[in-house]
């Protein structure tokens, strides 16, 4: 309420940045990039939001039938939302850059667009996982590819892009996951059982629309992990991250049983039952 009455209080004196901005990017077009875009977009009329895509179909079904069916079936987006495949005319004049492609995918396309990207255009990241093979954070990634320290938020928070499609209320803030070995890795509690800790953990375990989900239930009930990867077009980030947490638990001398055993169901070398068989006769010992 508060923040609320300030920000409605500066547009009235003429003073939200937005007030500044005439065009943004977002990087990477498919559900949650859509979201991030329409989000803005319906901000202000004015507004002119890109979204930088590779398919050209997806590209011809927002520009024209104002959709990106591919992804976010089922809504109209706002006119001034606008997509491309072409990396210069989607940066060019951008004040701002929104990061939404999977981790393992984030390398190779700043690789791509590092040089066309100016310095001091922000990136507002919102992707969320750890990079297989060398276990970085997205904050890591961004410098390490760029080569520069370039200005950079990282966004994360329990929001599905189908709920912030349909307004429904949502908080994000900046952080990393387990408690201890985010402890050991340097971050704040505070960080852990707030919004981008346990509220991003209860929604992805919980709510009916996450993709973690559901992939976590159908290895449940025995389909294998290729099958349930084939059968869907979108990301799951947990999947490659469940084996990056479990050695970074081993780095920091973190022993994560349930991680362990959830990524050794995802690499095949146990079976859900025997994961819950394991846990289950896991030695007692006083809680930390
Ligand atoms: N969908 C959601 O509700 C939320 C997603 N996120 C995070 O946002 C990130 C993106 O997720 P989604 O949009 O849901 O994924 P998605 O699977 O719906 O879409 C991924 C998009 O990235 C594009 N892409 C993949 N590789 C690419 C490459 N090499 N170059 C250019 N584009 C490429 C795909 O074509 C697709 O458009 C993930 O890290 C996810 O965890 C965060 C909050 C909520
Ligand atoms: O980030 C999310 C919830 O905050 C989206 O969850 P899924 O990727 O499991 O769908």
């Amino acid at each position: 309420m508060r923040w609320s009455r300030v920000l409605r209080g500066r547009i009235e004196n003429g003073t939200c940045p937005l007030e500044r901005i005439d065009k943004v990017v977002v990087f990477g077009g498919g559900s949650f990039g859509t979201a991030m875009a329409a989000v803005l977009a319906r901000q202000k009329a004015e507004l002119h939001v890109i979204l930088l895509l590779r398919d050209p179909y997806t590209c011809l079904s927002i520009n024209h039938d104002h959709t990106n069916s591919r992804y976010l079936e089922g809504y109209e987006l706002p006119h001034n939302l606008k997509a491309t495949t072409s990396i210069s005319e989607a940066i060019a004049g951008a004040q701002y850059a929104v990061h939404a492609l999977p981790v393992q995918q984030t390398r190779t396309f700043l690789e791509s667009i590092k040089d066309v990207l100016p310095p001091d255009v922000p990136l507002i990241s919102v992707s969320k996982g750890l990079e297989l093979g060398s276990g970085k954070m997205m904050s890591e990634i961004i410098p390490a590819v760029l080569g520069r320290k370039h200005p950079a938020v990282f966004l994360s928070g329990p929001s599905f892009a189908r709920e912030v499609m349909d307004r429904r209320p949502t908080g994000i803030v900046a952080a990393a996951k387990d408690l201890r070995l985010a402890r050991e890795a340097g971050a704040k509690p505070a960080t852990i059982s707030g919004l981008s800790g346990l509220g991003d953990i209860m929604l992805t375990c919980y709510g009916s629309l996450s993709r973690n989900r559901a992939i976590g239930v159908k290895l449940g009930q025995g389909v294998p992990l290729e099958e349930i990867l084939k059968s869907s077009k979108q990301v799951a980030e947990g999947v490659p991250t469940a084996g990056v947490v479990v050695g970074l638990g081993r780095r920091y001398k973190v022993s994560l049983p349930v991680l362990t055993a959830v990524a050794q169901v995802l690499n095949s070398s146990l079976r859900a039952d025997q994961a819950v068989a394991e846990i289950m006769n896991l030695p007692q010992i006083e809680e930390r």
